[in-house]
């Protein structure tokens, strides 16, 4: 992969295809456009990691520090990173210099229901590209930081918001959207990433119309097939988390979020495509398959999480490319990443209590836990129910990683429970559609999160290791037999990918919810985390609060490189 079309110095879909395989730059979320979190890197491994020191250290600044939940992106030099407030940054990568900076001007009366987060930007061609918490579009020259372009995802006035990273898949920008609790509309929009012209926009809530590349009207699946009467038209199923891409298949898989409001006595039927994964075509997104974890959600389970894809042999030596998906419901879907057809459903947590299994068909087998409804007692507060996991989930937004190394996955797993119930609602433009209420509660003394080994040819734990607190980080997993994650308590760890034991870990001044990526530059391997507690426990985490409450909030790029690097050379 050479440069740009254009003979610029840019970054194309060829290189972003082959990420993984590139140890010198990070050009797409996921290190990869399968979304594994995988490094061939192994200068940092089992014997060296206890040397891992700080380089260098970048404060996002500002008066008001939250979450920092993003992922870098590292290119000719530089580390682009995001922050909390739509903030957006170039730095140096050797010294930790600033080059250039963006802040976005935000409106009164954003709604972003679970912090003010950030997930990172997309590099492509000479820009930087980012979503905002107003739901706008930003594309910076990559040297300067000047806005080239910008565009509206949906009106912020509405519920929407973004914080997502943006994807770039078949050399397009691909965005989806937050707003889930306010009965905003989830769907799925690609650009041209050097002008933001739309190509295509895929609702992803049966019923709505979306936009062929020619121009042309095109409904989601059939009206009224899966939701009743008009029940549909602000039915949620926020992509709020973005997606993954195969580009051989041409295939761009997208987690969607759950329906609105949450009281699903209001919207009987399966509630289509909301909770689920949707397979687009890259050039129409028109949906090719789809597969509903969570059918008629009552829990807020969203099915957003994301799809790794990865390959492997069967019985017969055939590779079999699949996916896998650490659901919120609390179960690990391996799908056909071709058909979507479901090739195995195991739990990932202890204590699922609203469905029993999975069965063949794909359908969960549900135990009837579900909150009474409200019409039933005079239109007031229905019977509650208490029910695991919590609306939180078994795994939220962090990601997990996949290591061919091993052929495991380590997913950053919660165990918790709620008490829920259902009231009355009417949606009312831009405010809160829940007809819910809820109170998470802990299930253990000692630990709330988990990280687990997964094993997914056999739905086998093959490790864990408790945390006192919620896992919020994303995983990453290399050739040097580490996995690497952050705990709220503020560590970045590495720990042994067959054991789970730890062996590295280093205090960063506040929670660690962002993401660990790694990179060679000048014969050194480095690994960079963003720190800064937030996200949504602190707001949501009802009686886990207390838990959190003492942690300090913080706003900083860490950047680790081996205190005596050996010669890359070698490998
Ligand atoms: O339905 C939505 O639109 C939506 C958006 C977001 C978001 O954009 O961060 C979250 C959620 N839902 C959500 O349910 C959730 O648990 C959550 C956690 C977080 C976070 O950053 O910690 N965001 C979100």
């Amino acid at each position: 992969e050479t440069a740009g079309a254009d003979g610029t110095n840019g970054v194309t879909q060829s290189m972003i295809n082959n990420d993984h395989a590139h140890n010198d730059r990070i050009t797409s979320y996921g290190m990869g456009p399968h979304g594994q979190r995988y490094s061939t890197l192994e200068q940092i491994n089992r014997d060296t990691v206890g040397d891992l020191t700080p380089a260098w250290a970048f404060s996002f600044g500002g008066e008001q520090q939250r979450g920092q939940e993003s992922q870098t992106l590292v290119y000719d030099g530089k580390i682009f990173v995001t922050g909390s407030y739509s903030r957006m940054w170039a730095l140096d990568a050797e010294s930790g210099e600033l080059i250039w900076s963006y802040e976005h001007r935000l409106p009164d009366g954003i709604s972003p229901c679970c912090d003010v987060v950030n997930r990172g930007p997309a590099i492509y061609d000479d820009l930087v590209i980012f979503g905002t918490l107003d739901a706008q579009l930003v594309a910076v020259d990559m040297e300067t930081g000047r806005v080239r372009w910008r565009d509206e995802i949906a009106d912020y006035r509405e519920g929407y918001s973004y914080t997502a990273a943006p994807m770039i898949a078949n050399d397009l920008l691909i965005t989806g959207n937050s707003g889930g609790e306010f009965g905003a509309v989830g769907e799925v929009q690609a650009r041209d990433p050097r002008t933001g012209e739309m190509v295509w926009s895929r609702p992803v809530v049966e019923g709505h119309v979306g936009m062929l590349p020619d121009g042309s009207d095109s409904m989601t699946g059939e009206k009224n097939a899966t939701w009743e009467g008009n029940t549909w038209e602000q039915g949620g199923g926020a992509p709020w988390l973005g997606g993954t891409y195969d580009p051989e298949l041409n295939l761009v898989y997208i987690g969607t979020g759950n329906p609105a409001p949450w009281n699903a006595h209001s919207r009987p039927g399966d509630n289509l495509y909301t909770s689920a994964t949707v397979a687009l075509d890259g050039d129409t997104g028109e949906i090719v398959w789809h597969y509903q974890t969570t059918p008629n959600d009552h829990w807020d389970y969203d099915g957003v999480n994301e799809l790794v894809l990865f390959d492997y042999e069967d019985e017969n030596g055939e590779v079999v490319k699949a996916g896998a998906k650490a659901d919120r419901n609390g179960f690990f879907y391996v799908l056909d990443r071709e058909t979507g057809e479901l090739l195995s459903a195991e739990p990932f947590i202890d204590n699922i209590t609203w469905a029993d299994r999975i069965d063949s068909d794909g359908r969960p087998v549900e135990t009837g836990n579900r909150p009474g409804n409200p019409a039933e007692t005079d239109g007031d507060r229905g019977e509650s129910v208490t029910v695991a996991p919590a609306f939180l989930g078994g795994k939220n937004w962090s990601h997990m990683s996949y290591s061919p190394r091993t052929g495991l996955f380590y997913i950053p797993a919660n165990e918790w429970e709620m008490e829920i119930w259902n009231e009355p609602v009417t949606y009312r433009r831009g405010a809160a559609y829940l007809g819910a209420g809820f109170t998470i509660k802990p299930i253990y003394d000692d630990k709330v999160g988990v990280l687990r080994a997964m094993n997914p040819r056999t739905g086998e734990i093959e490790w864990e290791v408790p945390n006192p607190t919620p896992m919020w980080s994303s995983t990453m997993a290399t050739a040097g037999g580490l996995v690497f994650a952050g705990t709220p308590e503020g560590f970045i760890k590495a720990y042994d990918d067959e054991t789970g034991e730890v062996l590295w870990q280093f205090q960063t001044g506040s929670g660690v919810v962002g993401q660990p990526a790694t990179w060679e530059m000048d014969g050194n391997q480095y690994l960079s985390v963003v720190s800064g507690w937030g996200g949504a426990v602190p707001l949501w985490g009802g009686e886990i609060g207390p838990l959190v409450r003492h942690i300090t909030q913080g706003g900083m790029l860490w950047v680790f490189k081996l205190h005596q690097s050996a010669d890359l050379a070698s490998h």
